[in-house]
């Protein structure tokens, strides 16, 4: 491989900006690294490099203190784990840059772009800083160190060239999505910005900076790294560590202050071991140091993919099981349940549904699998395939069991989405279920689709209807389609034929949602522990302003366009607790009949629902023969 041609190769490649929405981009051919022909010339001077054999103390370096870092990429991932690095070490000067500029004027606004419960409260603390103490007016003890006095150690910025340079770390958090043409296509992870920016960093950085893997890349993506740093900048040292990234979209901000691990690979070297050391001081101002694993880098690279495929496996395992309960009569949240208690498979990702989306598991999978492909393990790929497979079987076969049990024929009939984010509490999405189950029901020529969902912004939601290619225009009934999306529950479910809960927000469900000490979630307890949201809360609205003043969002900002704030029209967001739960029975009243409910997501008691006239088809149910 010419490390140097795919590199300029790389800067060529980026004009356009495939990061932001899909996952899947069609022009991506920019293909996975280290998976090389064994005919290719390859070097492997990330590997050459000696490693500390055991008492050898001469050989052992010291580890840097970082002070300065700069995150490249201001998406889910960038933008949260910057604020939270920032938040928790004051010391610390973090910058985060884009080459999109719409995105980073978003983040040095009052609309932040992405929703996360928390991320607002911990933006405000570290990018626009606290004025004198508000130790006894607004904190609770156990952040009393964080909200003291502070000035602003977060800043956002498009200039990527001058941010590098200046610091001693560099995160790179860009996309990595599935490469849509040319070798690998629909399978490989494509690169391009990746490789891009790698090529940035080593132009710019100086010499020792840290460069840091924050992206999900193939395993062996360092090697890529150390193959370009050893022909654009010989003779000089950096370290290249791979800390990935865990956290899920919508507990963001409690994933990131409370991680189950944080796993950092470096280079079998003093060196390598002396930069992982310096990454773990920083992660260590808040996360105990048991929690920090480091590993070797190939191993940090590779576990990523596999977190996320064992999970996904988990729920495609669950709903292979859910087809076979809706043809025998055994219920799918039963036997969630009760295998759930066997301690050795635990209760967590058990939850039948219309099957997973998110930007994450399904290109991570097919990474997965492409890898094992370029090795030659064709089972291990096709095993690890079959998770997608079953994923999309699961999303069809709901979606055609709509369509049955309303005669095979939509053309006069109206359906009602509720939710459209592919999970609760986030404004995120990317690979929603939902928008293929539009798509699906679209071929019927429906009398109406509309869709109601409780935290993403209509606009974000029309813009991508709107760009649904296959069907042509119109879609949206502002254009004169039969698309429509609603800011209220109510009216997009009156006169309609057939409901789907395709999100499984707790708004939703039929039965009283509470939370009682016994039946917390942890990510409930961790919620009410430590948030500045919980804990900032009273300040703010009382007469003493810790804040310093914050920035005004630009003309084009689409929340004060559409006059909702992600999650405002959502009161439980950040609590896990609905406010307001649907009337179920005033819907109940307004559709037409026979009154259908698709239960995507077995959030629904059928019997509660049968009594209000509504008949119920709930994913792992035998439900209504048809
Ligand atoms: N979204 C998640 O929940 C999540 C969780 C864990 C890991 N990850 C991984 O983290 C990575 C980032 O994911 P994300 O969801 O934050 O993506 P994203 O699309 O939200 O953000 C990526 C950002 O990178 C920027 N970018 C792309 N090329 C650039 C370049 N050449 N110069 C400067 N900026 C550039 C884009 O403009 C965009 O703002 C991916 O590898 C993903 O697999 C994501
Ligand atoms: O029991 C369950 C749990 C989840 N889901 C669905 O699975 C998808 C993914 O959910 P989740 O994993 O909670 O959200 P993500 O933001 O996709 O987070 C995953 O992907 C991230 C990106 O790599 C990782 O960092 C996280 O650890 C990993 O959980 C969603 O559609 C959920 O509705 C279910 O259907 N049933």
């Amino acid at each position: 491989m010419s490390l140097s041609s795919s590199a300029a190769d790389s800067e060529t490649n980026v004009s356009g900006d495939i990061s932001t929405v899909p996952t899947t981009p069609d022009r991506s051919q920019s293909g996975s690294p280290g998976l090389h022909d064994s005919n290719d010339e390859v070097d492997n001077s990330f590997e050459k490099a000696s490693p500390l054999k055991n008492g050898d103390a001469e050989y052992r370096v010291p580890s840097r203190t970082i002070r300065s870092i700069c995150v490249v990429g201001a998406g889910y991932v960038g933008g949260p784990t910057a604020a939270i690095v920032a938040y928790k070490n004051p010391h610390v000067r973090v910058t985060v840059v884009d080459r999109d500029d719409r995105r980073i004027r978003r983040w040095n606004s009052r609309h932040l772009p992405i929703y996360e419960p928390g991320l607002s409260e911990i933006v405000r603390i570290s990018r626009d800083g606290l004025q004198g103490s508000c130790e006894k007016d607004c904190v609770e003890a156990h952040d009393t160190a964080e909200l003291k006095a502070r000035s602003p150690n977060l800043f956002f910025s498009t200039d990527v060239s001058q941010c590098i340079p200046n610091s001693d770390a560099v995160f790179i958090a860009v996309n990595t999505p599935t490469k849509m043409r040319g070798t690998g296509k629909g399978s490989a992870t494509d690169m391009t910005s990746f490789e891009a920016v790698a090529a940035e960093v080593i132009r710019h950085a100086q010499n020792n900076t840290i460069i840091v893997e924050k992206s999900t890349v193939p395993c062996r993506t360092a090697q890529m790294i150390q193959e370009m740093i050893t022909i654009q900048r010989p003779g000089e040292d950096f370290e290249i560590l791979s800390n990935p990234e865990f956290l899920a979209a919508g507990t963001a901000v409690q994933d990131l202050l409370h991680p189950d691990r944080i796993i950092i690979g470096s280079a079998p070297t003093p060196e390598g071991r002396a930069a992982a050391e310096s990454l773990a001081g920083v992660y260590s101002s808040w996360i105990d140091r048991s929690r920090i694993l480091t590993t070797n880098v190939w191993s940090s690279e590779l576990a990523k993919l596999v977190a996320n495929s064992m999970l996904a496996q988990r729920l495609s395992s669950i709903n292979s099981i859910s087809a076979i309960c809706e043809a025998t009569g055994a219920e799918v949240n039963e036997v969630s349940a009760a295998i759930g208690m066997d301690t050795r498979l635990g209760k967590s990702f058990l939850r039948a549904g219309i099957g997973f989306g998110g930007s994450c598991f399904k290109k991570d999978i097919a990474s997965l699998a492409y890898i094992a492909e370029s090795l030659g393990l064709d089972e291990v790929a096709h095993y690890w395939r079959q998770v997608n497979v079953m994923n999309e079987y699961q999303r069809d076969r709901f979606a055609a069991r709509v369509i049955r049990h309303l005669n095979s024929t939509l053309v006069t009939k109206k359906i009602c989405i509720l939710g459209y984010a592919f999970k609760p509490n986030t404004s995120d999405t990317r690979e929603a279920p939902a928008l293929e189950i539009i798509k699906t029901l679209l071929d019927e020529n429906p009398h109406e689709i509309a869709i109601f969902d409780p935290c993403c912004n209509r606009l974000v939601i029309e813009n991508e209807i709107r760009a649904l290619q296959p069907y042509g225009s119109p879609i949206l009934s502002d254009d004169g389609g039969c698309v429509k999306v609603y800011s209220n529950v109510y009216e997009a479910c009156a006169d309609s034929n057939a409901v789907l809960i395709v999100t499984d927000f707790p708004e939703f469900r039929n039965t009283p949602v509470t939370v009682s000490p016994d039946s917390k979630t942890q990510s409930t307890q961790r919620l009410q522990e430590a948030t500045p949201a919980n804990t900032l809360s009273p300040p703010v609205t009382a007469s003493y302003e810790p804040f310093n003043a914050e920035p005004d969002c630009s003309a084009d900002c689409p929340d004060c366009q559409s006059g909702i704030t992600y999650g405002e029209s959502n009161p439980s967001v950040g609590k896990d607790v609905p406010k307001e739960q649907v009337n179920w029975k005033k819907i109940a009243g307004e559709m037409r009949s026979p009154k259908w409910l698709f239960d995507g997501r077995c959030i629904i008691n059928i019997p509660e629902m049968t009594k209000l006239g509504i008949r119920v088809e709930s994913i792992g149910s035998a439900g209504l023969a048809v």
